[in-house]
């Protein structure tokens, strides 16, 4: 059974770099790292990850890539057999590709009913030398990333059987949540049904009420639409808030969030396909929610 630490990093196309790297960090207030020397901005959110968002100047904007991390190296070996036995192509990225990634190794595939990039990682070195930097918002980690597609059942399922995610709870047949095990967070990715392949939203841990409520304001401040909340969530129990960045992606700050035992979880549950099941609030939806963000089509052996 593989054994994951984490959700790592999620990496994202933008339409114009300079515009959305002042967003994500002033507005969002995600930590500037630094750019790679491929132009890529990097940014962090706790202080164990050398860089949580990884953002490209790249047309259209959306999703590129998302980074779990592997408990530890062992994993590699029944990562690797679980792809093949499932006859999904993967590689094995090379020292420069692993060293943009500040990671020790890396194993890339695609999700084959999204189409989504999906890379595997070890990153034993030290942690960074410094805490995050917070400015107005306490954030505690990226959280989770949910995306839409017309195959929905069969990536599920890719996630359940190839990679041992779990299942927490899905809403109707619209929209399930799992976690890499044994991380305790009600889920690390959502897959919903949907027309077409798009990143649904990114989803950032927040550490205080006041985190979302200073939201509101902020995004006010800055005409930034608000597109779904505050509500509560009644799957992960977690007081949410969404909002649009520049190109028009849906980002979440999320308060208080389920966690699972590792031994003897609470089953998995479908909530009614309702209204209340999404929020306890009564919190109303804009329909710009979820809506932008192609899923880059990745390609195993093209440039990472
Ligand atoms: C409205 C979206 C899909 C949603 C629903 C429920 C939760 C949760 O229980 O935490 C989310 O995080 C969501 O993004
Ligand atoms: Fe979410």
């Amino acid at each position: 059974m593989i054994r994951y630490k984490k959700l790592g990093y999620v990496e994202l196309n933008v339409s114009n770099l300079d515009r959305s790297r002042r967003f994500y960090e002033d507005v969002v207030g995600l930590e500037f790292v630094g750019e790679r020397s491929d132009g890529a901005v990097l940014f962090r959110c706790d202080d164990e990850d050398p860089r949580s968002v990884v953002l490209h100047q790249q047309q259209p904007a959306g999703f590129k890539s998302v980074g779990w991390q592997l408990e530890d190296e062992a994993q590699f070996e029944l990562l690797h057999r679980r792809l093949r036995d499932a006859r999904v192509p993967y590689e094995e990225l090379g020292s420069a590709q692993c060293e943009l990634r500040q990671a020790i190794r890396v194993t890339r595939t695609t999700e084959p009913h999204s189409h989504a990039a999906l890379e595997f990682f070890t990153a034993d070195g030290p942690r960074p030398d410094k805490p995050f930097a917070v400015t107005h918002t306490k954030i505690q980690r990226l959280g989770h990333v949910v995306w839409s597609v017309p195959h929905e059942v069969e990536s599920i399922a890719f996630f359940r059987e190839v990679l041992n995610f779990r299942e927490s709870d899905s809403i109707g047949e619209i929209m399930t949540f799992m976690r890499p095990f044994p991380s305790p967070f009600h889920h690390g990715i959502g897959v919903g049904k949907g027309p077409k392949r798009v990143i649904h939203h990114l989803n950032f841990m927040v550490s205080e009420i006041d985190d979302i409520g200073k939201a509101q304001n902020r995004m006010r401040k800055h005409d930034v639409p608000i597109v779904f909340g505050p509500g509560r969530h009644p799957a992960s129990t977690s007081v949410f808030f969404y909002f649009l960045e520049p190109d028009g992606m849906t980002l979440e700050y999320s308060f208080g969030m389920e966690e699972f035992t590792e031994v003897d979880p609470r089953k998995p549950r479908t909530l009614p396909m309702a209204a209340e099941s999404i929020d306890e609030w009564g919190s109303v939806r804009d329909p710009r929610m979820g809506q932008t963000g192609d899923i880059e089509e990745a390609r195993i052996g093209a440039p990472a």
